[in-house]
């Protein structure tokens, strides 16, 4: 069995809180759909996720499940199950007893062996079914954890950063075995990551969140293709996309370029329909965005049509075997997504109090609060403070506040990363010409919202 869910404008305020840790968030879940909750720490997808569980009560807005109002189900009969990031097995019970401890509630006086057998036969971990966790390793815990979730026969995964704490290889490994595992199963998943390559790599579609706020819901390639605003494009993609700001010049005489300070990029005439778009855009602040492989370094004789001149002084050549980042200094003025920047808070065991039934608030996690506390201080979080009763008096609008980076002209290093092949002729220092493909060229207005490619849903001009 599998379920759809739905969130309609859903927020949570936790008490003393200035800010909702979700805010009116609205979401459909189709049955059997994996769908990928993404967002940098502290917003708001674990308590989404507990909120789906029935593990935080919902301050406003409505959870329905296959289209019934279940606010106030309780967890038990939701017929969920929940992977998280630290294991929680039961150190006394051999693998086959933590697999097959929640069937003798779920299915009392009846034999557990062959469900737990098929189980362990899906996760490939017969072997190691008498042994207890103190004898696996972090792997084998997480496929143990997971034989236990899937061993009930949910109608819903809810998993909460579930690999967070293995090494890549085997992150990756285990990545696949969960996508294979839970389209083979048909179940709803429901999955929350702050790593956007896994997030990318597992989610039918995924939903982006910053500060307790939905900022796009789309397949993975559309949020990579077609960000909605600035913090998901700087999110999603490795490396990170280039950011630069910039101003518009349109003079009535004819001609558009984007004037970068030192230079300018001239958008090739007849103006396209998202070109066009820029020209409301006539003196203000914008900022362009470039992923690495929309600039190429190549002579402007080489330029195919859509191509456009720039240029810049290598500062540093990153060599990744398969290919070669390159950093270059184009002398323009980086934009900075603050979120992004802030330093994360060290990792720590996710095991406090409203994360499972068994933990204090670890030191690790008081570290974390704390750090983000400081954190949320200095960003620009909006919202009205609470009332009394912890409901807001008006919804947050959720603009991406977008800085400067503070950097002068002469300390600055590379703007600029661009993707070669690993076996590129540079040395640093040599000024190199580049060629920007225009059909790959983002435009986002000083609020951080894209304004080219021209969204689908134009705002009303005023
Ligand atoms: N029980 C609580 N009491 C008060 N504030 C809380 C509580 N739980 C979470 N918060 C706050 O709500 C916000 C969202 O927390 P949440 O754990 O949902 O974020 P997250 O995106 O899952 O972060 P992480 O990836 O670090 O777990 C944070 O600011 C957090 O400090």
């Amino acid at each position: 069995m599998t379920r759809a869910i739905t969130l309609h404008e859903v927020s949570k305020y936790y008490p003393k809180q200035p800010s909702p840790a979700v805010d009116r968030f609205s979401l459909d879940i189709a049955p059997g759909e994996f769908l990928v909750l993404l967002g940098p720490s502290g917003c708001g997808k674990s308590t989404v996720l507990r909120m789906i569980a029935g593990l935080e009560d919902i301050t406003t807005g409505e959870l329905l499940l296959d289209g019934e109002y279940s606010n106030d189900l309780a967890p038990g009969d939701r017929r969920m199950a929940m992977v998280f990031q630290n294991f929680a097995l039961y150190p006394s019970m051999t693998s086959r007893e933590n697999i097959g401890f929640p069937l003798r509630f779920e299915m009392p006086g009846e034999e557990h062996g062959p469900r737990v057998d098929e189980t362990a036969r899906i996760l490939g971990i017969e072997e190691i079914l008498d042994r207890y966790p103190g004898q696996l390793s972090g792997g084998e815990r997480q496929r143990v954890a997971m034989g236990r979730a899937i061993s009930r026969h949910p109608s819903v995964f809810l998993m909460d950063e579930p690999l967070s704490n293995l090494d890549a290889k085997l992150r990756a490994h285990l990545r696949a075995e969960i996508a294979r595992l839970t389209h083979g199963m048909g179940v709803t998943t429901v999955y929350v990551t702050h790593d956007q390559a896994e997030a990318m790599s597992l989610g039918d579609r995924v939903a982006i969140m910053r500060s307790g706020v939905l900022q796009q819901l789309s397949t993975p390639r559309e949020a990579y293709h077609l960000p909605e605003n600035v913090f998901v494009a700087a999110f999603v993609g490795t490396p990170r996309i280039n950011l630069l700001q910039a101003t518009v010049i349109a003079p009535l005489t004819g001609g558009m370029w984007i004037d970068f300070g030192r230079q300018r990029l001239g958008l090739p005439e007849p103006l396209n329909y998202d070109h066009q778009m820029l020209r409301i855009q006539q003196g203000r602040r914008i900022i362009v965005g470039l992923r690495s492989e929309a600039v190429r370094i190549a002579q402007p004789s080489q330029a195919h049509a859509g191509e456009v001149v720039l240029s810049g002084i290598v500062e540093h050549i990153e060599y990744q075997g398969h290919e070669s980042l390159v950093h270059l200094n184009t002398g323009s003025r980086p934009a900075v997504v603050p979120e992004l920047e802030a330093p994360r808070p060290a990792p720590a065991a996710k095991n406090s109090s409203r994360r499972g039934a068994n933990g204090g608030v670890g030191l690790g996690k008081l570290a974390q609060k704390a750090a983000r506390r400081i954190q949320a201080s200095m960003m620009d979080r909006e919202g009205a403070a609470p009332s009394g009763d912890g409901v807001p008096p008006k919804p947050r609008q959720s603009p991406v506040s977008v800085m400067d980076r503070p950097t002068t002209p002469e300390t600055q290093t590379g703007d600029l990363v661009v993707r070669t092949g690993p076996d590129i002729r540079v040395r640093r220092g040599d000024r190199v010409p580049l060629l920007v493909d225009l059909a790959h060229l983002y435009v986002f207005d000083h609020e951080g919202r894209r304004i080219c490619p021209a969204p689908a849903q134009q705002p009303l001009l005023e």
